[in-house]
Formats: C-alpha cells, structure tokens, sequence
C-alpha cells in the first residue's frame, strides 16, 4: 500500500457512523472506498454529489459523474445530484460534520495553505475557504513532506486559506490533533519512530502520554 492509500484508510478509520463528510481534492477522493458497510456516513461533493461512492474501476467510468477534483465518481443507491447552491446550502448552514482536505503546508496554530504554491500551477481553493469555515471538523489529509520538502511548519510560508481551521491532521507517519495548546502528536505507525517525525515536522508539538503506534505489515 502506498502512503497516499494509507492516508486514506487511516482516514476513514477516523470518521464515525452517521457523520456527513465532505472529500476535497487529492487524498482525500479516495477515502470512501475504505469505509466499511459497518458505518453509515454520507459522502459529499461539492460539485453537487450527496452520497458519492468509491472511485470506479478503470474503464467503468459513466462520464457524468466527477468528484469536486474532475476524477471520475460514482454514486451510492439513494444518492442525489443537486445544484452548485444547493451544495453550498448544505455546508454554509453547518451541516458537514468533517470536511477531509489536502494540503501543501498546515502549521502549529492549525492554518491551512491549500492552494497556491508560488510559481506552481495548482488548482486553486474552489469551495475549501466556506469548508474550512463551516465544517464542524477539518481533517487535513496529505503525504508528511512534499519529496522531503517539510510541510507541518511552524507559521505556514504560502498563502492561508484558512485561519486556525484544522482540526486534525493525518499523514502516511503520525496523526497530530490541534488543541488550543497546539499540536498533540497522537499516533505514529510502526514502520517509523519519534526521531524521524521529528526530523521530518518542523511544528513544535507535544507527544501525547496516550500516544499509540499503529502497527502495520
Ligand atoms: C492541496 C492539494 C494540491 C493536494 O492535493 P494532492 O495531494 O494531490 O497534491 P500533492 O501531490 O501533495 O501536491 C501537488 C504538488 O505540489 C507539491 N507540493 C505539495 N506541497 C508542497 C510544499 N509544501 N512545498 C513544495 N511543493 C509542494 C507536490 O510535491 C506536488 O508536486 P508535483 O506536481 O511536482 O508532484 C489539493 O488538495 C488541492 O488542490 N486543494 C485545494 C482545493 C480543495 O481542496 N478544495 C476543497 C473542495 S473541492 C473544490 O474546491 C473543487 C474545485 C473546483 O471545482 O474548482
């Protein structure tokens, strides 16, 4: 399993039975498809999709139906389609439990920089300010450095498009939760050790005394 794969399962691990969740783009679109029939959790696109589904198998695409990053989507039996208003209806009033976001950098006071990259072509935030702003939880999904480039700062460097925001944040090393004391470092996988998140965080964070290691093959 990859690190963007593993982001996602551990991702879905963490949402809960009942909970409405919004996927933005990247990582994030491939969290459904870890969701066990155990739990109920209603998927939704900002594009206009209540109840998207796992992304299809190649070849099995239906053209008119795309997740809120262009890539081909299905939909769960019961599933709507509604319009862009409509959509954005439902989390301006507050209804979206978690939204589950990419990143290029969150920092130690929960910033969010999702955006832009100077010099770099990105595809902008689309519906990720409202998201940030309205969603009960916002859980940051993103590989932990960018090829080595660090990505959990201390004060985010790029562009904020959200301040103080996140909630949680999950990498393919460690899950942290953002307090208002500042970073709590909650889980590390078996396959690293506290040095190397260190080495690899530049955030200042606390390790939490209940700190669990997630063991993997
Ligand atoms: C933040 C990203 C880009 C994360 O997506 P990914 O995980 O696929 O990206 P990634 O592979 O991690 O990063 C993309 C490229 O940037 C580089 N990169 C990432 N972080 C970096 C950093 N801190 N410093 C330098 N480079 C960095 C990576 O190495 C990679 O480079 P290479 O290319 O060289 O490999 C995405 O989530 C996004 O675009 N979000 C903004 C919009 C959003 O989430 N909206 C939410 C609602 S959906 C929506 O808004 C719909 C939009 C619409 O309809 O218009």
């Amino acid at each position: 399993m990859n690190s963007r794969t593993f982001i996602a399962k551990r991702v879905a691990d963490e949402l809960a039975d009942g909970q409405i969740v919004n996927l933005g783009i990247g990582i994030p679109t491939m969290v459904p498809k870890f969701v066990g029939e155990d739990k109920k959790i209603i998927f939704q696109s900002e594009n206009g999709i209540i109840n998207i589904g796992p992304t299809p198998p190649l070849g099995q695409d239906n053209p008119n139906i795309y997740d809120a990053g262009g890539a081909p989507a299905t939909v769960k039996p019961g599933g709507q389609f509604v319009d862009s208003a409509t959509a954005f209806g439902l989390i301006r009033s507050g209804k979206v439990d978690v939204t589950v976001l990419g990143a290029v950098q969150v920092d130690e006071a929960g910033n969010l920089a999702n955006w832009n990259i100077p010099n770099k072509m990105l595809v902008g935030f689309g519906g990720a300010m409202d998201l940030v702003t309205c969603a009960k939880n916002v859980i940051v999904a993103m590989e932990h450095t960018a090829k080595g480039t660090i990505k959990i700062m201390k004060e985010c460097s790029f562009p904020l498009t959200g301040s103080k925001c996140v909630t949680k944040i999950i990498t393919e090393l460690a899950v942290f939760n953002v307090t208002p004391e500042g970073l709590v470092l909650e889980e590390i996988t078996s396959k690293t050790n506290l040095d190397e998140v260190k080495e690899k965080t530049e955030a200042d964070y606390q390790v939490s005394p209940n700190l669990k290691i997630n063991h993997i093959d």
